[in-house]
């Protein structure tokens, strides 16, 4: 079965003209959200996009463009439709995404932890888990912020979507050459220094074999002046549906 991908967003966290970095991946009729930023419910909404069409969300890590919508889409479980979203979210990642984003905005009477908003389902790095048929997700920790978690995710064992990450040249080469990784949807910041992304510069200097599978996202509103320079890296665009083979 074929995965398809659609981006509510390519934007990075301060991009204007386009929405934050988040996906919806979909294999048969079964909807994964890859990150809930802030402008997620937006996204949504100008795509036509139901909230109960979509069968769990999962988080990369905690900064706004990837977990800002959060608050908008619990509530809108609890008070309006009364059900719990699916979370699936590291282990790791559970306590600070509780503890220092949510719980300012959420904790009252009947809210007092993540459970009583999320259907929490924790995962671990290197531990697949098959979300539905047709669907495996992977987990791979992946340097972002010093001192904190970031994951990145492999899908069905051919397709890696970045976190924020720094450039890790020996990873990608290792899941072309010895996991059969097709796809590589890097984000990419298009100016350095990269310090906390990886740059276009260093996506350049991967080898060619590495090169042809990436796709480049998580980009600043100037991109349109870097068409032609990305060597055979192509922009994925927002909104638009790929399709990728398993
Ligand atoms: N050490 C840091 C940390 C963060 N940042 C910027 O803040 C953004 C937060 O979302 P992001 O998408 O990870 O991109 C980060 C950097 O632009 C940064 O430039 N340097
Ligand atoms: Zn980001
Ligand atoms: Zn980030």
């Amino acid at each position: 079965m074929s995965i398809q991908l659609q981006m509510l967003g390519t934007g990075n966290a301060f991009a204007k003209k386009y929405y934050n970095n988040n996906a919806l991946v979909h294999a048969d009729d079964y909807t994964l959200m890859i990150d809930c930023g802030i402008t997620a419910p937006l996204a949504l909404h100008q795509l036509g996009i139901e909230l109960d069409t979509i069968d769990a969300i999962l988080v990369s890590h905690i900064h706004g463009d990837h977990v800002g919508g959060l608050e908008e889409i619990g509530f809108r479980g609890y008070f309006v439709h009364q059900r719990k979203p699916v979370l699936y979210i590291a282990s790791t990642l559970i306590s600070p995404l509780w503890d220092h984003t949510l719980s300012g905005g959420m904790t009252q009477e009947g809210i007092s932890s993540i459970d009583d908003i999320f259907d929490v389902r924790p995962l671990e790095p290197e531990q697949p888990v098959e979300l539905a048929p047709g669907l495996k997700i992977e987990l791979i920790q992946t340097p972002h912020i010093d001192g904190k978690y970031s994951y990145s995710v492999l899908i069905n064992d051919h397709i890696f979507y970045s976190a924020d990450m720094k450039f890790q040249p020996q990873l990608l080469e290792h899941l072309v050459r010895e996991r059969g990784v097709h796809t590589i949807l890097h984000d990419c910041q298009l100016y350095p220094p990269g310090i906390v992304h990886t740059t276009l510069e260093e996506l350049l200097s991967l080898p060619d074999d590495v090169c042809r599978t990436v796709k480049l996202m998580h980009y600043n509103d100037t991109k349109d002046d870097f068409v032609g320079k990305t060597g055979e890296m192509e922009f994925i665009e927002q909104h638009k549906m790929y399709t990728f083979p398993e």
